[in-house]
């Protein structure tokens, strides 16, 4: 293969997810080769803690490659082609007070779903468009792949800031991660399968799974074994106690409604009161992520920088969250046209929902970007849900766009999580408290 080698910049590099994308972008070399790699944090001293190991890995498997280390935006956005973004705005603290402040009011507390997901929302819009405009300043055809959560509401703001932008791409892995278990139990390759999907991000269906060497649609098959087994994730081993409740939570929504199969996400606006009270209010996800992936990461990196080697330790691969990165930019960068679930302004790829929602769906990835396939007028339930849940996502990026309390309160109310004006208005003040250095109403 020889293919045009890029320029990739990974925004929030200090994120305990980049040891293993360098190991996803290192396995695709021929796929996918660099000629420069620049990581990118506003935090020197958090990408310091891992900067050995890669510095080690990309000195082994990439030495062709020039790799820079920088917390100097101007000097990121130089002459890029892929900017690959993982922000957290916030960092873990503020991650932890999105999961547990609306746990006090008896609300799911969620990072990207719920009063939670609000929040960081509201705290990611900013820096999100800061970012696009100072890449457009030195790098204007680069293209933009971002995975900063909610990526629902960061889809709907950017899109209304940049509706002419056609380099912005926002992502999520969990389909591709569904796809990965669902390929497992199926016994197929992934790749030869393609999904159908509709919904909004982080609140979609699976619709059909067709395998392309038989030419059959999968899907019964799977949900008739989803119906009389629990569903575990393809690396149950390695997944934390949360994430294999939220997968189990999946054979609990198909029970009720078996016609298409849920996005694990839409476990929060089904069971919002179960989950509520089944979670620990003062040990959320937040920190079992922290217990686990975080220590386990930075435990390798920095026995690494002790012993200046790589030698002991693992090769960190990204088997969702950097493999799906790194196959989508290739598939941009060489036209290849593969199908993944993507986010894209609707439309009318789903008829009965605003042409401006960010709907999320299945598509063809090209060297013009996502073309999403169409999917025509979905019925009256999903409609229901789906124009609800937009309704909440405008509200949402309206209210920190004009500082407006009265659409905050009103998308709280809207949200499944919520309802309850009287609880939307207590989580909404506590929120607004918490991250007054973010954001602010009026
Ligand atoms: N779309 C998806 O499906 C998907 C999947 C996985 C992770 N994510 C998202 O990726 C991001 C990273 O998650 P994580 O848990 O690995 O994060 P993390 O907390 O380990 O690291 C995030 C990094 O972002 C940096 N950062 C914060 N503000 C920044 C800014 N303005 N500019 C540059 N860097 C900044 C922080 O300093 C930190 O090093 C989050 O937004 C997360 O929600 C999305
Ligand atoms: O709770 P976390 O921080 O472990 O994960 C939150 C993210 O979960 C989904 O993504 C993937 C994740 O990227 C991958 O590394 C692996 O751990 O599996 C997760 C679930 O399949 C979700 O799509 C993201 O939006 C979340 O940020
Ligand atoms: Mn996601």
């Amino acid at each position: 293969m020889n293919r045009k080698k890029q320029n990739v910049t990974i925004v929030g590099a200090g994120s305990t997810r980049t040891p293993a994308l360098i190991g996803s972008l290192i396995n695709f070399k021929e796929r996918f080769p660099l000629r420069k790699l620049t990581l990118f944090d506003i935090s020197k001293d958090r990408m310091e803690l891992q900067k050995d190991y890669i510095r080690l890995m990309m000195e082994k498997y990439y030495p062709e490659a020039e790799l820079i280390f920088t917390d100097d935006e101007d000097q990121a956005y130089i002459d890029v082609d892929y900017v690959f973004v993982q922000m957290r705005v916030g960092n873990f603290e503020m991650r932890s007070l999105d999961e547990k402040i609306p746990l006090k009011y008896g609300l799911v507390g969620q990072e990207t779903c719920g009063p939670g997901g609000f929040a960081y929302g509201m705290r990611s819009i900013a820096p999100m468009v800061h970012m696009v405009k100072k890449i457009r300043e030195y790098s204007k055809d680069a293209w933009i792949l971002n995975y900063t959560n909610p990526a629902a509401i960061v889809a709907v703001a950017l899109d209304k800031v940049f509706p002419d932008d056609k380099r912005i791409l926002n992502i999520c892995d969990q389909p591709y991660s569904m796809l990965k278990s669902f390929s497992k139990i199926l016994d197929v390759e992934q790749h030869d399968i393609e999904p159908g999907y509709f919904g909004l991000n982080h609140f979609g269906w699976f619709t059909k799974l067709y395998h392309r060497p038989t030419n059959e649609d999968l899907m019964p098959k799977l949900k008739e074994y989803l119906m009389k087994h629990e569903f575990k994730p393809y690396n149950a081993e390695q997944r934390e106690a949360s994430w294999l409740e939220t997968y189990k939570n999946v054979n609990k929504m198909l029970s009720f409604f078996p016609e298409y199969l849920p996005n694990t996400y839409l476990q929060y606006y089904f069971f919002p009161d179960e989950i509520a009270k089944e979670s620990n209010p003062s040990f959320t996800r937040a920190d079992e992520a922290k217990e686990g992936r975080e220590k386990k990461v930075l435990d390798i990196c920095k026995k690494a920088k002790e012993q200046n080697s790589l030698e002991g330790l693992p090769f960190l691969v990204g088997e969702v969250h950097g493999n799906m990165m790194v196959e989508v930019a290739e598939s941009i960068a060489y036209d290849l046209r593969k199908v993944f679930i993507v986010i894209v302004r609707n439309e009318g790829i789903i008829t009965n929902l605003p042409e401006d929602a960010m709907v999320e769906c299945a598509g063809e990835l090209t060297k013009d970007g996502a073309v999403g396939y169409p999917i025509g007028k979905v019925d009256t339930f999903y409609e229901g849900l789906l124009v609800n849940q937009y309704a909440y996502e405008k509200l949402t990026v309206e209210s920190l766009f004009e500082s407006n309390y009265q659409k905050a309160l009103q998308a709280l109310t809207l949200n499944r999580t919520v309802i309850n004006p009287v609880k939307a208005k207590m989580v909404l003040d506590d929120l607004m408290e918490a991250n007054k250095e973010y954001w602010y109403l009026r």
